[in-house]
């Protein structure tokens, strides 16, 4: 496990809930008042949402012709898109989600096993974000970084490698194609091999980091006053998102609201992070998204955060800069950036302007 990235972790423990029960969401016939939103929740969702009217752009990797042209309009617009034809087979995500399903549906008290520790990265508990929040979130996730061996191990003491060998396969697939997907909008900015030099000597970016996260929203008995992760943007340079069979995403556009993104088979999202922003000089925005829960059925997602190696400063790209064209953001490492994420949530890319 990267000790940069949970150094983020340590130095910035997760708020402390004291006045806040851990609680089995699975088990609750009623919403518990530490989970009910109401009022904060019509202030976060003023605009309607307009649902196919609008859609997050389907972009086909395998199109040489429409596909890139799609992809900057997608980039500049929405800071996300949808990817098929991305050469990850669905054997291998299905084989991810069935043992996500499968640590989800443990009986509360054994998931509690692998918890996550409020000074660490990795292992089951609520979304990190929750902390900076007064109300809880309807979702309960587990953090992988690098090898989950070790909560593995809590969760199935006798049968954990089938876990690992899923995660580690998933893991490689997606580290290979965020690889390939940061090329893809990199060169749509223009950017060559040459102008980063910490994707190393080939571009295959060796050192990035990934986080996995898997998350799951049980059913809601009240679904209008609950939210399942609140609105914001990703912490990563990229996203790459895989949801089960059922909608919940939530994108927002500016003039036009919460836009849901109902799943496509095979397909995955893909979300531009603020690295990637602060590397595009603001060309490209973060997409702000949420997740929305319902009454009838579980949903799960599994999202890869693919960010740079440790030590290695994201700043604006110097090609993209110029006398016309100052840079937006001072230099800063994933794990400084988590770090100031943690403590001013919505105003650390602010925090960042020069
Ligand atoms: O569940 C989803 O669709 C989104 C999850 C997400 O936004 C995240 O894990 O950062
Ligand atoms: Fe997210």
């Amino acid at each position: 496990m990267p000790s940069r990235l949970s150094d983020a972790f340590e130095t910035h423990p997760t708020f402390q809930h004291h006045h806040i029960q851990n609680l089995d969401l699975n088990s609750l016939q009623h919403l518990p008042d530490s989970h009910a939103w109401a009022s904060e929740l019509t202030d976060y969702s003023l605009s309607p949402d307009i649902n196919g009217l609008f859609n997050l752009p389907i972009i086909d990797l395998n199109d040489p012709i429409n596909g890139p042209k799609h992809l900057v309009h997608a980039c500049k617009t929405w800071g996300a898109f949808q990817i098929i034809n991305h050469g990850v087979s669905n054997q291998v995500v299905h084989r991810m989600e069935a043992a996500a399903k499968k640590l989800f549906s443990l009986p509360y008290e054994e998931k509690l096993k692998a918890e996550r520790f409020e000074d660490g990265a990795t292992g089951y508990g609520p979304i990190r974000i929750s902390s900076l929040f007064p109300k809880r979130m309807w979702s309960e996730g587990f953090t992988i970084v690098g090898s989950p061996i070790q909560h593995a191990r809590e969760l199935w003491p006798d049968n954990y490698t089938s876990f690992c060998d899923v995660t580690e396969e998933y893991q490689k697939e997606m580290k290979e194609l965020a690889g390939k997907l940061m090329w893809i909008v990199l060169e749509s900015l223009g950017i060559t091999k040459e102008d980063i030099s910490w994707a190393g000597p080939n571009g295959e970016f060796k050192d990035s980091v990934g986080v996995l996260q898997l998350n799951s929203y049980p059913i809601c008995p009240d679904p209008d006053r609950a939210i399942g992760i609140v609105d914001h943007t990703d912490s990563s340079l990229l996203t790459i998102l895989h949801q089960s069979n059922q909608s919940g995403l939530q994108v927002f556009r500016e003039e036009i609201g919460w836009v849901s993104v109902p799943p496509v088979e095979g397909a995955l999202v893909v979300n531009i992070g603020d690295l990637l922003h602060i590397l595009s000089n603001g060309l490209y925005p973060s997409v702000l998204h949420r997740v929305v829960v319902n009454r009838d059925r579980h949903r799960l997602s599994m999202a890869y955060l693919y960010g740079p190696p440790n030590n290695v400063e994201i700043s604006p790209l110097s090609k993209l800069v110029d006398h016309y064209h100052p840079p937006l953001y001072r230099p800063v490492t994933w794990t400084e950036y988590l770090g100031m994420k943690a403590k001013l949530f919505y105003k650390a890319l602010s925090a960042l302007r020069l």
